[in-house]
């Protein structure tokens, strides 16, 4: 059975969680319902940070809170010695509310605002990850008119365009974000940078892509990353403090996908930034990485209550549930696979294949194609598993559907963490129409 971390199976062939039966949950908190298993997001932060401690590098994973953000998600991440990666003024104000570090947060972003940038070093944030030539305007004016000198990575497009199961090189970089390795633009940017007293160059950032199953894409963004530092320090003796490879390491949403562990990625990239620093005569610089599914993704489990049935003679059978694209808009926008069970009836034997249908008014709105349950009756539990990463945090209002609420469970606890929006929280910002119209 496809199981993840702490879940199991319990006497009452329930499905249970961190210790937590899932009926339960799904009784007391309501469906949909987002369910974290705390143990497991710990193992994987410590094994990610056990496995730079064995090479005895100095270190940084930094959590990417894109993937899942919230006040006691960024408390955990502050628990477990994690830096933390926000991408927005929200997700910044976020991790300060939680009481995060600011010297441990990295603000992202292509087009971060002069708000979102005043803020930043408003906290004294430990760096901006600077992505094009207008951020590092906005953040001279910024530093000059504050007297701050601003820590920053510079962003770079390696020419390594990583895909879920391989990579390829692409000679011309087509992305939005960061200065291009080959162009002339990070040159450009990095003369910019050095010629400023505002900025604190501290190395170099970039970020192949996500759900990434081979280390290949990380050796040659690594060598590609050096062989421009070993150009700028030949010619401008600029001495890196700082590598930061980004984030990306895939994770098993079904049967198909086969991920390495989370220390594979790690030995590859120190192996990799240890041989290219020796071989540019760099000192080992810090290394950072910024892992967001693979930290939160398996960890997350969305219970929703099966409604209706509809059965098309000869082609399918759809089965819907009370959510759907607004709470997982994955399977809409990537074609992303799930594995899913009753949780109500976890020893029912898988006799009829299904389909499963969002409740959303879009005939994509199809959460899974095509998988065998034991026939599913109203008012039963379907546990999706591995919603961890881009649920809650890509979740919307469509339709009008409320949030749901977000659990984490833990030694047979479960605490309340994001509460399910109600229909008051929809309407909270509509004013009234202003008649015009004379009776
Ligand atoms: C710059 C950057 N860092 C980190 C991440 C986290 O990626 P993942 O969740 O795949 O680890 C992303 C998202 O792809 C990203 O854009
Ligand atoms: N949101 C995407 C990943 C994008 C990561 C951010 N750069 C997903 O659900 O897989």
């Amino acid at each position: 059975m496809f199981l993840h971390g702490t879940s199991r199976v319990n006497e009452q062939g329930h499905l249970e969680i961190g210790g937590v039966d899932v009926v339960e949950l799904a009784k007391t908190y309501g469906t949909p319902l987002y369910i974290y298993d705390v143990a497991l997001i710990r193992a994987r932060a410590r094994a990610f940070k056990e496995a730079f401690r064995r090479h005895g590098v100095r270190a940084q994973v930094a959590y990417a809170s894109k993937a899942f953000s919230s006040i006691a998600m960024v408390q955990l991440a502050a628990e477990e010695g994690l830096s933390l990666d926000v991408v927005s003024g929200g997700e910044l104000y976020t991790a300060l509310a939680a009481g995060f570090p600011p010297e441990r947060i990295h603000f992202h972003g292509n087009n971060k605002s002069w708000g979102e940038l005043a803020m930043a070093l408003e906290h004294g944030i430990g760096c901006i990850v600077a992505d094009n030539f207008y951020e590092l305007e906005l953040i001279e004016n910024l530093a000059e008119s504050s007297g701050r000198t601003v820590p920053i990575l510079l962003r770079v497009t390696p020419g390594v365009e990583a895909h879920t199961h391989d990579y390829i090189l692409t000679g011309q970089e087509d992305s939005k974000f960061g200065f291009d390795l080959h162009n002339g633009q990070a040159d450009e940017a990095f003369r910019r940078v050095r010629a400023s007293a505002a900025f604190q160059l501290l190395g170099v950032h970039c970020h192949i892509g996500s759900q990434i199953f081979e280390t290949a894409g990380f050796v040659l963004a690594a060598q590609k990353v050096f062989a421009k530092l070993a150009e700028w320090n030949k010619a401008h003796g600029f001495v890196p403090a700082v590598v930061n490879l980004g984030g990306g390491f895939g994770i098993r949403y079904t049967e198909e996908d086969d991920p390495i562990p989370v220390e594979a990625y790690v030995d590859c990239i120190v192996e990799e930034v240890k041989k290219q620093a020796a071989a540019c005569g760099l000192p080992l610089p810090e290394i950072w990485i910024e892992p967001g599914r693979s930290l939160v993704g398996d960890a997350g489990t969305t219970i929703y209550t099966i409604g209706s049935r509809k059965e098309v003679p000869n082609v399918r059978t759809y089965i819907a549930v009370d959510g759907g694209m607004s709470d997982n808009i994955r399977p809409a926008l990537y074609g992303a696979k799930y594995e899913a069970v009753l949780a109500n009836r976890m020893f029912g034997e898988r006799t009829e294949i299904v389909s499963i249908a969002g409740k959303c008014c879009e005939s994509g709105d199809m959460l899974i194609w095509d998988i065998a349950l034991p026939e599913a009756k109203p008012g039963d539990y379907l546990a999706v598993f591995c919603t961890g990463a881009y649920g809650y945090s890509m979740a919307n209002n469509y339709n009008r559907l409320p949030r749901p609420a977000v659990v984490f469970v833990e030694n047979g606890e479960a605490q309340l963490v994001v509460k399910r929006e109600t229909y008051e929280d929809l309407i909270q910002y509509d004013l009234p129409l202003k008649t015009k119209v004379k009776k």
